[in-house]
This record gives C-alpha cells, structure tokens and sequence, in this order.
C-alpha cells in the first residue's frame, strides 16, 4: 500500500518524518526514504528495508532543513531495486521530490507520451516516477521563474486530467513548499493536521491519521477527492478542488485490512468499522446456523482482532487469544513473494494448546486473499486439538485483482476466484466456512459517514471506479506482475543503478 508523509516544520523535520514513518510502516515494508529541503539544497536517504534499518544516525544528520516528505513502500509496479525506492526526485523545473501511494492504471500509455511528446527521461519502471514527471511537466508549461500558488494547483489539475488509477501524493517544490493531492476518485487515503509551536504553526501530511495523532498534531480533515493543498515557504495552507468531477470511492481494503484501527479514514473510525463488521458477520452466522455449536472465537493476529470481539459477543460466545504473534514478524500479506508469505505465517503465528483441545473453535481472520493464512492457521488449530474448525472472514470473498495500489495483479493467484464457498472451505481444510456479505460490509462503514456514496468495490465484485480497467488490461497485468513473472524478472533484472542516492 505505501505510507506517505509531509511535514512543513518551524525546525528541523527529519527526525520527526521518521517517527511519522515508523507508524505508517505497516503500509510498506519493503523501502524507506527521507528527503529534506534546507534553501536550494535538497537531502536525500532511501534503500530497501524497514525504517529503522534504513536510516542510520549519520543519514539523520544528513537530513537538513525544516521541510522534508517521507515513503515506505510496498511495491506495485515496476522492481523492487532501491532505486525505486521513494520520494523520488527530478531537477527540472524548480527541483521537484514526490512521494507517492498507489498505482496508475495509465502507466504505459503516459509514459510513451512523457517521452515523445514531453521530452522526458525516465530511469525507472516506477509509475510514481511517471506521476512525478507528469507534475514537473505540468508545471513547466506555465514557463514561469516565479511560481503562485494558482501555478502549482493548475499543475495538480492537468496531472488529474491526465493521470488514471489511485494516487494520493506528497511532494516538495524547491522554493515553494509542501504540495499534497489526492486522486478524484477518492480511493486512496490522505489527512493533514497542524501543530501550534512557539516559532508558528506546522502542518503535516499522512496517509494515516494515526501518524497526525503520534506526533502531537492535531487533525484538520481528509483532503477532498481531487483537491491540492499546498503549505508555502511561510507555512501558509493554500487549497483548491482542481479536478473537474471529483466522487468519494475510498477503498474497502483500508477498513478491512490496510490501515490501522486507530486511524480515522473520510471521517470513519477504523476501529469502528470493524466492529460494525464483526456485529454483521456475527449476525450471518447466526442466521445461517441458529444451533451452531461453536465453543470459543478465536481471532487470527493482529487485523482480525478487533472484528472478532464483536463477533464473540454477538454470538455470545468466549473469547480467546488462541493464537500469539512473533511482534518481529511483520505483516506476511504485504511481503513480495509465495515463499516468504508462506513461510512467515507459522514464524509469525504460534498456538497455545489448551485453548484448541476437545473444542470446536471459530477462527476469524480480517479477509481471505491467496489463502496462505487460513490454510495454515486451520492446519495448526487441528494440530493443538481442535474437535471442529469453523472459519469466518470479515471481508466478501476476495475474486478480483487489484489496481490501485495494493499488489495483487492475477486473479488466479486468489484462492476465492471461480470459486464456490463449499470449494474454498474445502481447500482451506475448514469444517464450515463464513463471509461477510458485500452489502453488510458497505453498510458497517457508511455508518460512520453516511455521506459516503461510493466505495472502490473492485477486488470483491470486479467493479473498478476509474473505469478504464478493461479484461485486456486486467491479462497484460497478470502476465507481468504475477508472482511467477516477478520472480523470474527480479533475478534476470540488471537492476537499475540510483542517480540520487547515498550510502
Ligand atoms: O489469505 P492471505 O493471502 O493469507 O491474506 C490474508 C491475511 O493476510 C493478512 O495478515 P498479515 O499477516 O499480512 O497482517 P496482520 O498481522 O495485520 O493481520 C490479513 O490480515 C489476513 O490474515
Ligand atoms: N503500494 C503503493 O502505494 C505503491 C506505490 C508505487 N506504485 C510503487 O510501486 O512504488
Ligand atoms: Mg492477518
């Protein structure tokens, strides 16, 4: 999914774009980076890796000035070579640094243009360095030395004309300050607070508002579908709608899985949601099988937790933490390849007999995907005594690939795909198997915002709100990025050596 954050400080920003990092870090765990902007002189760190492993304190050092934008990252597009590790950057106009979450759908047809029509290089197979030269090339069109706000934001509006997909972006304009813009369709995440502090206010951006709340800043809003905001070099906030007809589409995996729960998304508390998701999984069940015989629920660490509290209480049934989490274990869905998830649930996941033994358990996990979990976490519950194993997922069935920022590009590789519920209960080795329904779902956040009208659907019922995603598209995605042509690219890839970067 990728973390980004801006911060538009009264001092020095480095080290708290770092801390606002760690607490993104469950978005991406793949690459980190800082950049900063001290006068003319821009700062960069970044490589592959946790945050904490990235940055070491003579990179801090090396972070100067009171305004920088930070990225970790799960990849969608393009490898996995540090050089494509974020904010990226580009001299011309201005000197420009982007830090972006998502993923275009356009990708190929901008960048033919961005070289023939635009004359610009590129040095990566990163769409965020697509988004970045769009931007750039936008601005130089006004030809001007000196920039207006109206300038940056005429710019943010043709990237809206002319970008596809989910983008919601962070960048810094040499000279002229912190520049922020969310996709038209809402789909992608993104708040910005301000702090008062003794030399004047600071503002900051965050795909999260959890980040916003850690770092003592308190939460102004979501910026709308399609605006730009801008803080400038006396950290005054400019804003402005620049897209033509912006909808509100957020996307249903941040509330099921992505963000975390104490993070409010389009004014709808996570943790809430969640729970609202539990009450209507909890109800299903019980319509579904009035008698059952069900002794304990069991959550399945950590996302599912919160569901699976409510669903023991609705169902009236004990709760039990069943199975304990390795904390240095990260998250096992958003790793790159087959191998590692695989291996990383059983590192992560352990079982403690007694709550398994001569007991029909209802495991509840947040959402299936490719399988990896349940399979195992079924298999470890039989194998600590289970009598029954019954599985419920607070998520639809997930059938459908993903395009707008979270990598799952072939729906082949999704173990609900073409399948019944009777398939995928039996290949997933459950005695009974549950799913929310789409409609409850919707429901159990909308209710935290009933203004919300639309939400990107696509990977539960294959309906993608930018509505350019067509079969075609869908076949040339899979062949590239499915897990079998990454691997086999990433080892025949010569990888791409950084023109920014130090070690
Ligand atoms: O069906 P799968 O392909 O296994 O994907 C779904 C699982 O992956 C996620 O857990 P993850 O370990 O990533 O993170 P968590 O600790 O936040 O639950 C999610 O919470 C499910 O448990
Ligand atoms: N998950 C994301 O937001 C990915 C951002 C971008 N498409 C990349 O691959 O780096
Ligand atoms: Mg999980």
């Amino acid at each position: 999914m990728c973390g980004i954050v801006g911060l538009m400080g009264t001092s020095p920003v480095n080290q708290a774009i770092y801390e606002a990092l760690t607490v993104v870090q469950h978005r991406g765990q793949d690459a980190a980076g800082i950049m900063t902007c001290e006068g003319e002189r821009l700062f960069l760190r970044k490589s592959n890796g946790l945050v904490r492993d990235v940055f070491e304190t003579r990179h801090m050092l090396r972070l100067r000035g009171n305004l920088g934008i930070g990225h970790c990252r799960y990849p969608t597009a393009g490898s996995s070579s540090s050089a494509e590790a974020q904010p990226l950057y580009t001299n011309s106009p201005y000197g420009i640094a982007l830090a972006h979450n998502g993923n275009l759908t356009n990708a190929t047809e901008l960048r033919d243009l961005l070289y023939r029509e635009d004359l610009r290089h590129l040095n990566t197979d990163s769409d965020s360095e697509i988004l970045l030269n769009v931007f750039a090339h936008e601005l130089q069109q006004g030809g001007k030395l000196q920039l207006s706000p109206d300038d940056i934001f005429s710019a943010v509006s043709a990237v809206h004309r002319r970008c596809r997909g989910g983008y919601a972006a962070v960048a810094m304009v040499t000279g002229y300050g912190l520049v922020a813009f969310r996709d038209p369709w809402g789909i992608r995440p993104l708040v910005f607070g301000s702090r008062e502090t003794e030399h004047g206010r600071e503002y900051m951006v965050a795909s999260e508002s959890v980040a916003l709340d850690v770092l003592g800043f308190e939460l102004e809003r979501d910026l709308a579908p399609g605006e730009g905001i801008l803080i400038d070099m006396d950290g005054k906030l400019h804003s402005r709608q620049c897209a033509e007809k912006p909808t509100t589409n957020p996307c249903l995996f941040e509330f099921v899985y992505f963000a975390r729960p104490d993070s409010i998304i389009d004014d709808v508390s996570v943790y809430k949601a969640r729970l609202r998701m539990g009450d209507t999984l909890a109800e299903k069940i019980n319509r579904e099988w009035p008698d059952h015989d069900i002794d304990v629920v069991i959550p399945i660490p950590d996302t599912s937790r919160t569901a699976a509290l409510q669903v023991a209480f609705q169902l009236g049934v004990k709760y039990r933490e069943g199975f304990m989490k390795n904390r240095y274990i990260g998250r096992t869905f958003i790793m790159p390849g087959q191998q590692q998830r695989k291996k990383s649930v059983r590192q992560k996941l352990n079982a403690i007999d007694l709550e398994f033994r001569g007991k029909n358990v209802l495991l509840i996990d947040d959402s299936i995907v490719r399988g990896t979990t349940s399979r195992q976490i079924i298999q470890m519950a039989r194998d600590a005594g289970a009598n029954n194993v019954y599985f419920a997922s607070a998520a639809p069935p997930v059938r459908y690939p993903n395009v707008y920022g979270i990598d799952m590009p072939a729906a082949s590789e999704l173990i609900a795909h073409e399948r019944n519920n009777a398939e995928i209960c039996e290949l997933i080795g459950a005695d009974r198997l549950f799913y929310q329904e789409l409609p409850d779902l919707l429901e159990a956040i909308r209710r935290g915002n009933p203004a919300i009208k639309g939400f990107d659907t696509s990977v539960f019922d294959g309906q993608y709100v930018t509505g350019d995603v067509s079969p075609d598209y869908l076949s040339r995605l899979a062949q590239e990025r499915s897990d079998g042509a990454k691997q086999e690219r990433e080892a025949n890839y010569p990888g791409v050596i950084d023109l920014h970067n130090s070690n």
